[in-house]
């Protein structure tokens, strides 16, 4: 790994609304173990808005972590161009404005569930975060001193996203954090994201779940099978707050859907 993508020029754009991280024809090539080189990403050209909610959906392998990865700094190592600007400065390391939840279940395990919590407020250096409060928030009243081994899958990605908003950064980066869950939990964590972000917070989300894509997103971004490139990107328009068996009942539903599906059947 390392911090080697190039910056995006800066440029004058007194006319566009301000964007939080902008990606201009990122393109990444590693080589593989026998020295011939496999293209990751090609062009990718994508702007998140603030308070903009943006999926990514596409193919496994086209590069969709690769992508959350630039963003937050953690790039493979490979021969990149183009470029990443997080709120309107190049990016080469982590930055702070930034929280990054993984798919995997990152809890400290030696930790409760008010110390991992806490531990959020630590990473950006806010003192007092209330972790009672935020685990209530997510519904985790009453499990502020369980460890992660005696909570749920859901419980602990519960427990995640209120480390995540204990940064309180004002962009967060997702990727498949409720992949793992049943069909009822996932939704249920969809409906508490969205109240808890609000339209404050810019989101850059990955999914799989066309369905999820849809009810989260403001704009979903279609990457094409590897080489990753962007090859669509849908407006979703359903009105706000949305609730999962309202999106799915609409008849825009069907139609997003269909576009999407259209994109990634082979
Ligand atoms: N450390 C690495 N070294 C070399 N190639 C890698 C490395 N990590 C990932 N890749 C390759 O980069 C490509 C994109 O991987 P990435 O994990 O970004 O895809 P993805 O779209 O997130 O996949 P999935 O949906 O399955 O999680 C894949 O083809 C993968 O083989």
């Amino acid at each position: 790994m390392n911090a080697s993508v190039p910056a995006v020029e800066t440029r004058q754009r007194a006319d566009v609304p301000s964007n939080v991280i902008e990606l201009e024809r990122l393109s990444l090539t590693v080589d593989r173990k026998s020295g011939e080189p496999l293209e990751i990403l090609r062009d990718v050209t994508l702007e998140i808005g603030q308070g903009e909610f943006v999926c990514v959906v596409g193919p496994s392998g086209c590069g969709k972590s690769t992508i959350l990865n630039a963003v937050a700094g953690i790039s493979l190592a490979g021969r990149w161009s183009g470029g990443v600007r997080v709120y309107g400065e190049e990016s080469r390391t982590f930055d702070s404005r930034i929280g990054y939840m993984v798919q995997h279940d990152t809890l400290l395990p030696w930790r409760t569930a008010r110390e991992n919590v806490a531990l959020g407020g630590q990473l950006s250096g806010r003192s007092g975060v209330d972790a009672d409060k935020l685990l209530a928030q997510v519904g985790l009243g009453g499990f502020e001193k369980s460890y992660p081994h005696q909570l749920s899958g859901g419980m602990r990605k519960r427990a995640q996203l209120a480390r995540i908003l204990a940064q309180n950064t004002s962009t967060i980066l997702m990727d498949e954090p409720f992949g793992a869950l049943d069909y009822l939990t996932k939704i249920e964590m969809q409906q508490l994201l969205l109240q808890q972000v609000g339209e404050e917070k810019s989101v850059l989300f990955v999914t799989h779940d066309l369905t999820e894509a849809i009810t989260l997103a403001d704009r979903i971004i279609v990457i094409g099978p590897r080489p990753g490139t962007v090859v669509d990107v849908v407006p979703v328009n359903l009105p706000r707050p949305r609730r999962h068996d309202e999106v799915i009942d609409d008849p825009q539903f069907r139609i997003l859907y269909d576009r999407l599906w259209s994109q990634l059947k082979h």
